[in-house]
């Protein structure tokens, strides 16, 4: 058998399963018995018209809701009625559709939080690190810092001190990845808005996760900022990210995603490529629209 053949053959491994799920709010049924799975490496599109219960199921993934029945399956564990701060751990980050980013924090320091969040010591390093412990950007190197190689090696460093080092490089490496580490040292709140949207995923990218989830990310951005985005998007899947997508704009939902899940009415209607999906008279209808002298 020829080495394509051996690969081809080879099973997707699932990373995250939602097996029946409903969530009622009082007499809103908002997902009814929606299942769907998620493969390793893979950029799944979640559409559907408004209201269908996309945030809703970025919610019940992430630990904000816990579903009336069913239940979420995360790389094998049982993850429904965990807390958000537990599921983060366990390696699903997400991005909000509303920015919420700490606006009074420097862009460097907004991934700072997200990359002490994975680290032993505590997240008010970044919160009050004095000022002489943040460096500029020019002073960051994606290598080992020489000087601080041999402090280690003369003096002993700390392990907080280790770790925030190597969180700044991390994060300032990250705002690269981004595309958004000239304005590194700005506060969020003065970032253009292209750029707060790159670093609330640069942030979410910082807890390491294994799952990163995009609600709506190109809300507000015109074509070009569009386009860069879908690039981000499969530079960050190229890096071993596995993506779920939240996005009404279907240029890039159909550009970037490599397979589809469509809600509607907190119902799944459909699931497929991006081919079969934009061929499916329901997902016409319900959200690719029906021309107004048919409907
Ligand atoms: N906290 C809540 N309390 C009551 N109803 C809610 C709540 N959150 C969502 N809903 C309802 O659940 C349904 C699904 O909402 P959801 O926000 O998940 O849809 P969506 O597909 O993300 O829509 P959009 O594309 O407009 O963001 C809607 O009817 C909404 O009004």
């Amino acid at each position: 058998m020829s080495e394509d053949a051996i690969s081809t053959a080879t099973p997707r491994r699932v990373l995250l399963e939602v097996n029946d799920v409903t969530l009622r709010f009082g007499g809103v049924v908002a997902l009814n018995e929606v299942n769907f799975s998620l493969y390793e490496g893979e950029i799944l599109g979640l559409i559907g018209p408004n209201g269908a219960g996309k945030t809703t199921c970025f919610n019940v993934m992430t630990g904000v809701y816990k579903p009336t029945s069913g239940q979420v399956r995360f790389a094998g564990q049982g993850i429904s009625g965990k807390q958000p701060h537990v599921i983060n751990r366990i390696g699903i980050a997400r991005t909000f559709q509303n920015i919420r980013l700490f606006p009074e924090m420097t862009a460097l320091e907004n991934v700072i939080v997200g990359v002490d969040a994975r680290h032993k010591t505590s997240v008010l390093g970044a919160l009050f690190g004095l000022p002489r412990f943040r460096r500029r950007p020019e002073e960051f190197s994606p290598d080992a810092n020489p000087l601080l190689v041999w402090a280690q090696k003369a003096f002993g460093i700390s392990r907080h001190r280790r770790e925030e080092i190597s969180g700044e490089e991390m994060a300032m490496e990250l705002l690269r990845f981004v595309g958004i580490d000239d304005q590194a040292n700005e506060l969020a709140r003065n970032l253009p808005y292209g750029y707060q949207r790159r670093l609330e995923i640069a942030r979410a990218l910082a807890t390491q996760p294994k799952l990163i989830c995009l609600d709506e990310p190109a809300a507000g951005f015109n074509p070009a900022e569009k386009e860069a985005l879908l690039q981000l998007i499969r530079n960050i899947r190229d890096r071993g990210f596995t993506v779920l997508l939240i996005e009404h704009d279907m240029r890039l939902v159909m550009g970037v995603t490599d397979r589809i899940v469509v809600l509607e009415f907190g119902r799944k209607i459909a699931e497929g490529s991006p081919e079969e999906v934009s061929r499916d008279e329901k997902v016409i209808a319900a959200y690719l629209g029906v021309p107004a002298d048919v409907a």
